[in-house]
């Protein structure tokens, strides 16, 4: 029968390399639904995907996560369109107005963190955060309430009788306890407004799975490591195109020491991909899984 998909931030990074993924293992049973802000990018992201899958069946959804309307509005296009979701990988995010601590990043490279600091990106790493039109913190709204409210609003088509369906998260290994207060669940005060989202959303899948299990719905949380995407670029955006690609050597010899060095889209969807294959059942609800790449660029298995 049909898995019916659900990627949201599908049109670029991660979640279309997931897209990708999905549909070379299996493009007949499959119907895959892009959710993206910006439609342009969706159908581009769409066109990529039909090259080289022609017969896939693959639809876009409008949704901006950051704003309420925008998701109650696609929540009720995805329940006329359709009866169930068995999978909704819930993968946009941003992190704005990134600040590199460059003097806290030395001090890392000559101190016992040092492959702490490359595999989370700990005590280097702050952001500006902005205020959407709803008045939430943007990264919060963005990365973690979107998608709550998104998967509040599906409950109808996830939690249906006999069946089950995953709720797959992209987390991060960014996600800090020290980042995140329930007095300030939004971060507002802090600057570690990315790290705060994660954790929230580590949470919020511990809470999902407390609530739903037994009405046939899982939730699971992913890191994907380190990957060279759009929002990693954002991280440095003064360094030029081919300064990056300078670096690759030096991120490739890191890799020899973590493997959380993923580096590509492809492999930092490994963990995405392989809970697509799992049993929910069989899932351990209190782990992050992580797709890991050896020294030499494999993909390993993802662990827990
Ligand atoms: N890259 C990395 O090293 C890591 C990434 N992650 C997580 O992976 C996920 C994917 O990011 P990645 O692929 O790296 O980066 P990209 O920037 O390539 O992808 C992010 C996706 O999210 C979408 N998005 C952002 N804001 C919204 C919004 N308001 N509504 C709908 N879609 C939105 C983007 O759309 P648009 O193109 O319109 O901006 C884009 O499609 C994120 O959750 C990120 O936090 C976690 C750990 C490490
Ligand atoms: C020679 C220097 C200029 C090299 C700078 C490298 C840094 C820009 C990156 C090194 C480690 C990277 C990160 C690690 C963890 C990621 C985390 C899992 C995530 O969710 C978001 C991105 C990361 C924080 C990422 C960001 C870039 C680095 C800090």
């Amino acid at each position: 029968m049909n898995k019916v998909v659900l990627v949201t931030g599908a049109n670029s990074g991660i979640g279309l390399a997931l897209c990708e993924r999905l549909l070379s293992q299996d493009t007949e049973g499959l119907q895959l639904c892009l959710a993206c802000r910006n439609m342009r990018r969706a159908q581009a992201a769409r066109s990529a995907l039909l090259a080289s899958h022609p017969t896939a069946q693959v639809a876009l959804l409008q949704m901006d996560t950051s704003s309420i309307s925008s998701v109650i509005a696609a929540a009720q296009e995805v329940k006329l369109r359709y009866t169930r979701l068995d999978y909704v990988y819930l993968n946009a995010g941003i992190m704005p107005n990134p600040q590199f601590d460059v003097k806290a990043f030395f001090r890392g490279l000559f101190s016992s963190h040092i492959i702490t600091m490359f595999a989370t990106g700990e005590g280097i790493l702050t952001q500006k955060d902005g205020v959407t039109a709803d008045g939430l913190q943007e990264v919060f709204a963005t990365n973690l309430f979107g998608h709550f409210l998104l998967i509040r609003e599906l409950e109808p088509v996830l939690c249906r009788e006999g069946r089950t369906s995953q709720l797959i998260w992209t987390s991060s290994s960014n996600a800090h306890r020290s980042a995140f207060n329930m007095e300030d669940v939004q971060h507002q005060k802090g600057t570690r407004p990315y790290s705060s989202s994660k954790y929230a959303s580590d949470l919020l899948s511990l809470a999902l799975n407390t609530h739903y299990n037994k009405q046939g719905l899982y939730s699971s949380v992913i890191c994907p490591g380190f990957v060279m995407t759009n929002l990693t670029y954002g991280i440095l955006p003064s360094f030029p195109d081919f300064l990056w690609t300078l670096l690759m050597p030096l991120f490739w010899l890191i890799r020899m020491f973590t493997n959380t060095f993923t580096l590509t889209p492809f492999n930092g969807a490994e963990a995405l991909f392989w809970l697509f294959k799992q049993k929910p059942e069989s899932l351990d609800p209190q782990a992050k899984y992580h797709s890991l790449t050896s020294g030499l660029g494999q993909k390993l298995h993802p662990t827990a």
